[in-house]
């Protein structure tokens, strides 16, 4: 356990953990009193069989999103049903009930927070919780509350309790001023969007609290994620998921970005499998610890284009969105993801034909379902 041996080391020589350095007087019941931070001896009390320690116990914040209920499904695959518990604020489906472990979990309560990890003895935490970039904009002080505050509470209760932390960024993590065809790892990142400013942010504090306390921080800096089965959550990139409902349904589509807009994508199967590869590597693997990953990069004309091949009558036309433009255009165009590829084997499987194919099948075939009943 390389971590807890750093945060042995770090709190020998600090003499206190993240929350005391961080503003935790004013908040009492943030104390730091379990593992790393608790002695040697009483953490041999507690000690995990091997059988145990084995698979991660995992929780996912925000679960009921556009990404994670394919995640949990992934995550339970590989650790077991019963390992992966998801989590929100919102009430599930009987769907989702009924497949697995479901709580309620806000991460705007610290206590409650805790409470999840300490009870489902969790170690390994993926936080998907947050406001994207266009809803963000209609509500800022719901997007800093959720994003900014919720991830501080996060990072203190992972610190706290020695876990393995994911966090997802974005491309919206990048501005106007930062190198945008291709975008690396690390350039200029200022953003104009309150979610942008949320994700550096958490991209800062995470790698900060590695470095200072030895958290395991891992994050991705995902595109604009495409899924078949679940719908986005109030994005910029929203337009190349609606799309493919829209041509199979109606035959036609109105875009709210312009024709030429090309911005980063990838498919969710994609998307998730980076994200369990990233928290699966040696932490000896990993150069860095917020990686850029792409997979492809298109344009809605070029989108359409594609789609025009399978749905010969399809119709695309365009209302763009002020809002949704402005963002999109201080966007990457293309994503570099070298570092990814190099440190811990990235590939991505989906390109934009298949991509295409696999969701055009998905809602044909929902739609011949809905006939037929
Ligand atoms: N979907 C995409 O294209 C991309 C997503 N990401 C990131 O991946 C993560 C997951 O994204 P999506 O599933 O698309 O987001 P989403 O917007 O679909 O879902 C976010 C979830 O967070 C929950 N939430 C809101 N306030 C909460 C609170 N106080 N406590 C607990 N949960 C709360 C919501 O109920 C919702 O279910 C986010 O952090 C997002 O920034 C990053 C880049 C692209
Ligand atoms: C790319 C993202 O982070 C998200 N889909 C959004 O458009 O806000």
């Amino acid at each position: 356990m390389p971590a807890v041996r750093t945060l042995w080391r770090v709190v020998g020589q600090m003499g206190q953990g993240p929350a005391c350095g961080c503003g935790m007087a004013a908040l009492p019941g943030r104390a730091l009193g379990t593992s790393p931070w608790q002695s040697p001896a009483d953490a041999s009390f507690h000690s995990a069989s091997s059988s145990e320690t084995d698979r991660p116990r995992v929780l996912i914040t925000g679960g009921l999103g556009q990404l994670g209920v394919g995640l949990a499904n992934l995550l339970r695959k590989q650790f077991g049903k019963d390992n992966v518990i998801l989590s929100d604020i919102r009430k599930p489906s009987d769907r989702v009930f009924h497949s697995g472990p479901f709580i309620y979990s806000d991460i705007l309560d610290y206590k409650n927070l805790r409470e999840s990890v300490v009870n489902h003895r969790i170690t390994w935490l993926f936080h998907y919780s947050a406001l994207l970039s266009a809803v963000g904009e209609a509500n800022v002080s719901l997007a800093r509350a959720v994003n900014i505050t919720g991830l501080h509470n996060v990072l203190d209760v992972a610190a706290e309790h020695n876990l393995r932390l994911f966090v997802p960024s974005t491309i919206g993590a990048f501005g106007p001023t930062s190198p945008r065809n291709p975008t690396p790892d690390l350039c200029t990142q200022r953003p104009r969007t309150i979610y942008g400013v949320s994700k550096v942010h958490a991209e800062l504090m995470g790698e900060y609290y590695h470095y200072r306390y030895g958290l395991d921080f891992r994050c991705l800096r995902y595109p604009g994620v495409i899924s078949a089965d679940s719908q986005p959550g109030g994005g910029t990139t929203d337009y190349a998921v609606q799309i493919f409902h829209d041509a199979v349904k109606n035959g036609k589509f109105e875009c709210n970005l312009k024709p030429s807009t090309r911005l980063p994508m990838m498919y969710i199967d994609d998307c998730l499998r980076a994200t369990l590869e990233v928290m699966e590597a040696p932490a000896e693997s990993l150069s860095l610890r917020t990686y850029n990953v792409s997979a492809m990069s298109f344009s809605p004309e070029e989108l359409a284009q594609e789609v025009l091949k399978h749905i010969p009558q399809f119709q695309i036309t365009y209302n763009v969105d002020s809002v949704r433009q402005a963002i999109a255009d201080s966007w990457p165009m293309n994503f570099d993801d070298s570092n990814a590829r190099k440190d811990w084997g990235w590939k991505h499987v989906f390109d934009l034909p298949e991509l295409v194919t696999t969701m055009l099948n998905f809602h044909g075939s929902q739609s011949r379902v809905a006939q037929a009943n």
